[in-house]
């Protein structure tokens, strides 16, 4: 299925993943990651990996992002964009997927390279037969 983004709004996303990605406080892993979300509004939150001398309690972009978006008020998101400055594609960690699935039906996921090249991907796709807030939801009593 084609992106509910247009091209330039998809370069845009990829732009400030990659500005985001400056302020990363990765000084244990040297792994800088940012992600930028959009909400269904066109607004655009922008997250780094936030790491700590406790490595567990490390935050990635994608949640960093996430939860300034939701503390702002916004619920439902369009896409997201997540880059890293290895000349790889990353896709979202298990914790961060599960994460996003709270908000994220059909969210769109860019994996963006160095080179600002990107594969694209539904977050269904990424956690199949996922649990979600309508397991929990509908069975509370
Ligand atoms: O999708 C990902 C994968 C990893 N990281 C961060 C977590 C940690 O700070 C560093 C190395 O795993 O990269 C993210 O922010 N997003
Ligand atoms: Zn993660």
């Amino acid at each position: 299925m084609a992106s509910a983004l247009s091209d330039r709004q998809i370069e845009d996303l990829i732009t400030q993943s990659l500005i985001a990605r400056q302020n990363s406080y990765s000084p244990y892993s040297k792994f800088r990651v940012g992600a930028a979300l959009r909400t269904i509004d066109g607004k655009v939150y922008q997250g780094c990996n936030v790491e700590n001398a406790s490595y567990g309690g490390a935050i990635c972009a994608e949640r960093t992002a996430f939860v300034k978006a939701v503390s702002e008020g916004h619920r439902r998101f369009v896409a997201i964009a997540v880059s890293c400055d290895f000349n790889h594609f990353i896709t979202p960690c298990g914790i961060c997927r599960q994460f996003m699935n709270e908000f994220g039906r059909g969210l769109e996921i860019f994996f963006v390279n160095d080179d600002r090249t990107y594969k694209r991907a539904i977050l269904e796709d990424l956690l199949p037969y996922s649990f979600g807030p309508e397991d929990v939801l509908d069975n509370v009593k």
